[in-house]
């Protein structure tokens, strides 16, 4: 049998039982056409011979086989044809047999399904009957329906126009949602602006937290630097006072050897007179030893003469006597001659005798004056040595209070340094002619060079500032006790030197001076001497509480553009910019010269009562110094500003009416904030005013940050001007004790730019 009809799933094993055959056969009578079922009693029969199994699948095989046709070697071939008959009559029997059983699974099938529709049959006429039930409940259910239909068309209606209502709002919500859209997109972006900034704000304040720690850090350090050095100053102090002891004592050793050398002095100019005396004594003496001895020579030849004389006279009377022929009377005459002779002979040995005693007594005494001379002398030079040995401890001593005096200017100056006190030196200009002072200076103690008095209506007032300078002080003396600051704007320092005082009093001789002659050079352009590297300068004043470019190539043009061009800002690191001021590079002193001439020329300049070159308003020079150490690459940023204010005159004393009235209106409103901003420092207030005027928005950096400021307060010396000097003293004293905080280096390494 072919396998074509093979299927997986279908194929079935053929009965090889003839009693199943036999069973299925029954089975078939007993349902389908009333067959009985397998008796007991049937005899099976005998078991076939053992066959391949049959399979159909379906009615394809039953086909095929049906088609099957008998196929012989030839014709006669019988036997192969039987064979082949009796193949294909096994293979029918095996599809009969399939056939009734698949008939016999049928009849189970029908009557299997005519009992299941008797049943479902059944089941449709109960249904049927629930059905019509709920057919009814329908219609009942449906008459509600129809009723709760017309309500809800009603309601529908009513609906319709809320919903209606509603679209309307639901529009209107549509537009306030797109402008809340809008609005939330421009929130979103503020936000996120605002989270940026927030972040920037962050960075900032942990880079100022960072930047405090370490200035508390840095504080502490300073704390304990200055602890050390407050002990150092106490020592000092100790020391200086020791010195100063010593110094008295030795002043008071060095006046009692200075009188004891005066004395001596006294003395050797009288040994030296009398030496002198005695030498002129023993010069006479030696002339009259001289003269004695000439005369004694004179006499001795006289009398040797006078011996040859008697001895050819006694030769003579000899020959007379022996010639005998001469008269008794020339005997007599030559004996006579001969015993006057033989007198002057005895008188001049007397007189010899006598010269002789003299001349041992003037040599005697000419050996006791050279004695006494030589004491005198050796007791000089002794004295000359002492002398010479005092002075040179007092200058040792002198030396020593310099030094010490230095040493407490520095660690004076380093503690207000650290303290960030604002400096206050006093200068007083000289008495001009016709004129009477009223000012004194401490002669000793610790307050010298650093203490003022001032007598005014019968009372003293004294007053004690870094340093004084009197009216003998030159303009060199005082830039030596400002260069170090000069110096500290080159080391990137912001520095302010500000010169404050009545008018006439000094202010701008001491900041510009008289720049043609060398030793009338103020402030400004000894600072630029000592600057010549490569630096930008601006020069500006406040005039009437309005900003002038004092460096404008055009002085008119700037000022017809109207001062309210310039206007004043401080940037994060508080560096200071007037905006649309002529900045101009200078890189030698040349160059800064000429601006100064410029502005000088620019100045506003009036005249008042006080003084007839009186500057009627506030000069701002500032330098800005870029400069790089080439060792370490580090760059600094300096910037010195020196300012010569206007005169501080009370209003009733400049006798100004009119423009100068508005103008001295204006510096005393100007100066008037600079003290309320110095006394709200000094306060320590949380607000300061630095707004209040051009001249104190401009200053803040200065007083109110990091900077190193030095006040000039400048003082008439003259009777009459007394009650301002008082005014600017005290003014000047607050500032001194005004903290402003610890002075600051601007730098950034080179690569970093
Ligand atoms: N230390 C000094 N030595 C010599 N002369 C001086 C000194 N100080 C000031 N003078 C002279 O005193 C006069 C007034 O000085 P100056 O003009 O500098 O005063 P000022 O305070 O700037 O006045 P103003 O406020 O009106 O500008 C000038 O003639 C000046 O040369």
């Amino acid at each position: 049998m072919s396998a074509r009809g093979v299927r997986p799933g279908m194929l079935r094993h053929k009965e090889n039982n003839p009693a199943d055959a036999q069973a299925g056969k029954r089975q078939r009578t007993a349902t389908g056409a009333g067959r009985q079922p397998l008796s007991a009693a049937a005899q099976p029969p005998p078991p076939p011979p053992e066959e391949e199994p049959m399979v159909f699948a379906g009615r394809e095989d039953v086909e095929a086989l049906l088609n099957e046709k008998m196929k012989g070697k030839n014709k006669m071939d019988y036997k192969g044809k039987s064979e082949q008959m009796m193949e294909y009559i096994k293979k029918l029997r095996a599809c009969i047999k399939w056939l009734l059983e698949r008939e016999d699974a049928n009849l189970i099938e029908i009557g299997n399904i005519s009992a299941r529709l008797e049943a479902e049959g059944k089941e449709h006429s109960e249904t049927v009957a629930e059905l019509k039930k709920s057919i009814d409940e329908a219609r009942s259910i449906n008459e509600e329906l129809q009723k709760q239909y017309t309500s809800l068309q009603e309601t529908l209606k009513k609906v319709e126009a809320e919903k209606m209502d509603a679209l309307r709002a639901l529009e209107e919500e549509k537009d306030a949602r797109t402008s809340i859209e809008s609005l939330k997109n421009e929130l979103l972006e503020d936000l996120k602006r605002n989270k940026l900034e927030e972040k920037r704000l962050n960075d900032q304040i942990k880079m100022l937290q960072d930047t405090n720690k370490r200035l508390q850090e840095y504080n502490t350090s300073l704390q304990q630097y200055n602890s050390n050095l407050q002990a150092d100053a106490t020592k000092n102090a100790e020391t200086i006072a020791k010195l100063q002891k010593e110094k008295n004592t030795m002043v008071e050793t060095m006046n009692g050897l200075k009188d004891h050398a005066n004395s001596v002095k006294m003395q050797l100019d009288l040994a030296k007179s009398l030496q002198n005396e005695a030498a002129k004594q023993k010069n006479d003496l030696l002339k009259e030893v001289e003269g004695l001895r000439m005369e004694l020579q004179r006499v001795r030849e006289d009398r040797d003469n006078k011996s040859v004389e008697v001895d050819s006279l006694m030769a003579e009377i000899g020959t007379y006597k022996e010639i005998t022929g001469k008269t008794a009377m020339e005997l007599d005459g030559a004996m006579t001659r001969t015993t006057a002779l033989e007198e002057t002979c005895s008188s001049q040995r007397e007189t010899i005798k006598t010269l002789e005693i003299k001349l041992a007594a003037a040599s005697e005494r000419l050996k006791m004056s050279d004695l006494t001379a030589l004491e005198t002398m050796t007791e000089y030079e002794n004295q000359k040595k002492m002398l010479e040995s005092l002075q040179s401890r007092l200058e040792e001593a002198e030396q020593q209070i310099l030094d010490g005096e230095k040493l407490r200017k520095k660690l004076h100056n380093t503690i207000l340094e650290l303290k960030g006190n604002i400096r206050v030196f006093c200068r007083v200009r000289p008495l001009l002619p016709n004129e009477s002072g009223a000012v004194s200076y401490p002669k000793s103690g610790e307050n010298m060079g650093r203490g003022i008095e001032l007598m005014h209506n019968a009372q003293a007032y004294s007053f004690t500032f870094d340093k004084v300078f009197d009216h003998s002080a030159s303009q060199e003396h005082v830039f030596i006790e400002i260069s170090q600051l000069v110096q500290s704007a080159l080391d990137g320092y912001k520095v302010c030197i500000f010169a404050y005082g009545q008018t006439g009093s000094g202010k701008t001789y001491t900041m510009m001076g008289n720049p043609e002659f060398d030793d009338q050079k103020g402030m400004i352009p000894r600072s630029l001497e000592q600057i010549f590297q490569a630096s930008q300068a601006s020069m500006l004043e406040i005039y009437n509480e309005s900003i002038h470019d004092l460096l404008a190539a055009n002085r008119m043009a700037a000022q017809d553009g109207g001062s309210s061009k310039y206007s004043i800002k401080h940037d994060a690191n508080g560096n200071t910019h007037v905006s649309d001021l002529t900045v101009v590079d200078v890189t030698s002193i040349n160059e800064v010269s000429s601006l100064l001439r410029r502005a000088a020329q620019s100045r506003s300049v009036g005249r008042t009562q006080m003084n007839e070159e009186s500057s009627r308003s506030h000069c701002v020079f500032t330098l800005r110094i870029f400069g790089v150490n080439e060792g370490t690459d580090q760059q600094v940023q300096g910037v010195l500003n020196l300012i010569d204010l206007a005169g501080s005159e009370r209003l009733n004393k400049s006798g100004a009416t009119g423009d100068r009235l508005k103008e001295t209106q204006a510096i005393n409103k100007s100066l008037s904030c600079l003290s309320d901003v110095i006394f709200s420092i000094a306060k320590k207030e949380e607000h300061v005013p630095f707004r209040n005027s051009k001249l104190t928005y401009l200053l803040q950096p200065c007083l109110g940050g990091d900077s190193k400021t030095l006040m000039f307060v400048n003082l008439s010396p003259e009777v009459s001007s007394t009650g301002e000097s008082i005014c600017s003293l005290r003014f000047a004293a607050r500032v001194n004790s005004c903290e402003i905080g610890i002075p600051r280096r601007q730098t950034q390494m080179r690569s970093s730019q």
